[in-house]
């Protein structure tokens, strides 16, 4: 049977009773930053449910967490906290229970249409790290970048290869993304150029939240790294090609990848994935022993990308992947994270890397779908793309399809700006 809430949820709705993702938000604009939950087109404001007594279980019963304009107390308190927040919600916002339904003072106080909050990052992140855990876009990259000979470096197949980030450059879904400026390639005998980024692209990516972290020097069991995932969002790692391709070696990725990285506002929790847990590719070679996981799982979590440049009145979809086809597990890539005693923190955000698929329809990036702007690729009303141009916005969605019911993330969304003068 469906989970059915008293709040009218529309089948296409991402945000159903099942998935309950978690976000930052304020009423208003001088109102105070709160935690909540979404449900269909509405949020429902946890510090109002916290202030009723309603969380009255034994580990949130005296718990500060949720009168906290961010979400990372609570991402501390690890996953039967989060059980229990979970149990509490999805009981209070179903059909058959009177405690809010019935209670028009206390829905007043706590339920506000989403249309009219504003979104705040739901967590304040300290660092991020960016894996690169798709071998499709390992091998298109290496081959655009290094040539078709051994387009994916040997140890790829061992470990989950990633760069540090930059967390300050962290942006929410909305936000403008301003046209980058920096060095590239010297044509013949000239200097590098120096100016706006010719080679603008997108990354499709999803990100995982950290919750409990570990302790510096104490790098984390495979069998234990699954509970400090909290959830998942939608990211995209804005990258400037032609800045990357003259940077980047032999450190890796810099001012090509800084200047701009944006996330989706809800966060939603493995536990409302978890029905839509599927197998992960093979991996072969084997792994060593701390990455082998007793079984590897990846969710199906269908993605999709449009570009809407500006006076169209819709995007054109350019590609659509899938969270299923990543080669290295979210419980690997942390695990390998701390394998060398590096501590994460609550609230860190590890991006999967660009999520590209086998098809030529499923590739995650403007780069690998126009092969380094070497074949353009056609937009709706005759728009052509190599790279993104000024105004474009770039519309990233990702959500799983339950059986009369969505687990979604809504969108992670940017649009590009010009360079300044
Ligand atoms: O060097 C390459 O082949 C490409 C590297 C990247 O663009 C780094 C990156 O952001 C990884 C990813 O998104 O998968
Ligand atoms: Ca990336
Ligand atoms: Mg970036």
């Amino acid at each position: 049977m469906t989970l059915k809430s008293f709040i009218d949820v529309h089948p296409d709705s991402h945000f159903s009773l099942q998935n309950l993702p978690y976000g930052v938000f304020k009423p208003g604009k001088e109102q105070k930053a709160r935690i909540g939950v979404a449900i269909g087109e509405y949020v429902l404001d946890l510090s109002a449910i916290a202030g009723a007594g309603l969380f009255n279980e034994p580990l949130l019963k005296d718990s500060e967490c949720f009168f906290q304009n961010s979400l990372n107390m609570f991402l501390a308190l690890g996953r039967p906290a989060w059980k229990e927040a979970r149990a509490t919600i999805q009981r209070l916002l179903s059909a058959d229970e009177p405690t809010l339904r019935d209670n028009a003072s206390l829905r007043e106080r706590s339920l506000f249409s989403m249309d009219q909050v504003e979104l705040l990052l739901p967590a304040a992140i300290g660092d991020y790290t960016d894996f690169f855990s798709s071998m499709h876009h390992a091998k298109n990259c290496g081959t655009i970048f290094r040539g078709p000979e051994n387009p994916i470096p040997v140890n790829w197949f061992h470990l989950p290869i990633a760069y540090h980030g930059r967390a300050s450059s962290i942006l929410l879904s909305g936000t403008d993304i301003i046209r980058p400026r920096g060095q590239s390639f010297p044509v013949g005998n000239s200097p590098p150029y120096f100016g706006p980024s010719l080679k603008l692209d997108f990354e499709l990516e999803m990100a995982a939240i950290v919750g409990p972290g570990n302790e510096l020097g104490k790098p984390v069991d495979i069998d234990k790294a699954e509970d400090l995932i909290f959830g998942l969002v939608l990211m995209n790692d804005w990258s400037a090609r032609d800045i990357q391709a003259w940077e980047y070696q032999p450190l890796g990725p810099f001012l090509g990848k800084s200047f701009g990285t944006t996330i989706s506002p809800w966060i939603v929790t493995l536990e409302a994935l978890e029905p839509f847990a599927c197998d992960a590719p093979k991996q072969e070679p084997h792994p060593l022993p701390y990455l082998t996981e007793k079984k590897s799982k990846n969710y199906d979590i269908a993605l999709e990308v449009q570009i809407k440049p500006t006076g169209h009145k819709e995007g054109s979809v350019v590609t659509k992947s899938n969270f299923k086809y990543l080669y290295w597990t979210l419980p690997q890539q942390l695990v390998h994270h701390t394998s060398n005693g590096c501590n994460l923190r609550p609230g860190d955000l590890l991006g999967t890397g660009t999520i590209s698929g086998p098809d030529r329809e499923s590739l995650g990036c403007l780069l690998e779908l126009t092969w380094n702007g070497q074949k353009p690729l056609s937009l709706q009303n005759g728009a052509v793309r190599k790279f993104l141009e000024d105004e474009d916005e770039v519309i990233i969605s990702g959500c799983c399809q339950g059986n009369g019911y969505k687990v979604g993330f809504g969108t992670c969304t940017g649009r590009i700006l010009p360079a300044l003068l």
